[in-house]
């Protein structure tokens, strides 16, 4: 008896994890001279962590600032309003892509895939840029390989898989959404969230997290852009955390926060729609 219901249990597991990548184990066999090839884990980094954090803390730290900035004279507009003095100067408020524009020199929108039949995909909108950049992050629930994702993969295209087998869905629909609001509303220090919802909107607060629609390479577009795997360091300011759109499923795992960035693979200019490499050989 337990025998047979473990036995149902691991076919049904084996064929949930194919389902992970339908698109890919549909289309490998036309691409085969895209794949990309990394001869160990550690030389899948094209940039340095220290690089990756750099560029985050950058961006982060001029949206807090605009953020605050924004609080201060919402504030003192209301001051005005109760006294009769009201501005309605919006002033030089700067928005997500600005920011993005302002410290990294360039800007990424999602539009309609220059592909047919490829949906929407990530475009350079703005700017340039250059080889080794961040230009996405991959946004998204964080799953250890040992915990249950089942229902949030069923005919999910967007769970990625990291090379240790850690799972992030970034479907921004459905069960995957309303999981990870609930986990990202669990988790917070103080007044401190330390997670980014907004990603699940048209909106971003970070412009950076679109990256799970970027598309796949083929033969006539190869990729100019890669996956990069980037565990948050404890150092990491807590009052910056706020825009990481990444949580863990699970609040007590003890692994730093698992992040995804797309690292530029060339120099891209604005126009160019970005596209990675959904399969990655480690030998
Ligand atoms: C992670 S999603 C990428 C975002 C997707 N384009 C969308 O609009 O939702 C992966 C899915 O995008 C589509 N896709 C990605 N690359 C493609 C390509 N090169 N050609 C056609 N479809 C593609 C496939 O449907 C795949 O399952």
């Amino acid at each position: 008896m337990f025998r047979s219901t473990l036995n149902r249990f691991l076919n049904k597991w084996k064929s949930y994890r194919h389902r992970f990548v339908p698109w890919i184990a549909l289309n490998l066999s036309k691409n085969e001279k895209t794949l990309r090839q990394v001869s160990e884990r550690s030389k899948d980094k094209l940039t340095p962590d220290a690089e990756v954090s750099r560029a985050l803390l950058q961006l982060f730290g001029v949206l807090l600032d605009r953020a605050e900035h924004r609080d201060a004279r919402g504030a003192q507009n209301n001051f005005k309003r109760l006294t009769g003095q009201e501005d309605h100067c919006r002033g030089d408020l700067i928005c997500g892509h600005d920011a993005m524009f302002q410290t990294l020199g360039f800007c990424i929108d999602r539009k309609p895939s220059s592909l047919a039949f490829a949906g929407t995909g990530v475009f350079v909108t703005k700017g340039l840029v250059p080889k080794g950049a961040i230009v996405a992050m991959y946004p998204g629930t964080v799953y250890q390989p040992y915990e249950p994702i089942f229902f949030q993969s069923i005919r999910n295209p967007f769970v990625f898989r990291c090379i240790d087998g850690v799972l992030i869905d970034g479907n921004d629909k459905g069960i995957s959404k309303m999981v990870f609001r609930s986990c990202s509303g669990r988790d917070r220090v103080g007044f401190f969230m330390l997670s980014d919802v907004s990603w699940l909107t048209n909106d971003p607060l970070n412009p950076l997290a679109v990256g799970q629609y970027v598309n796949n390479c083929s033969n006539e577009r190869p990729a100019n852009v890669c996956y990069q795997e980037y565990d948050v360091p404890d150092k990491f300011p807590i009052e910056l955390r706020q825009y990481l759109p990444n949580v863990n499923f699970r609040q007590e795992v003890q692994a730093p926060l698992r992040c995804v960035v797309l690292v530029s693979l060339r120099d891209i200019i604005a126009g160019e729609e970005l596209f990675s490499n959904y399969y990655t050989i480690v030998h």
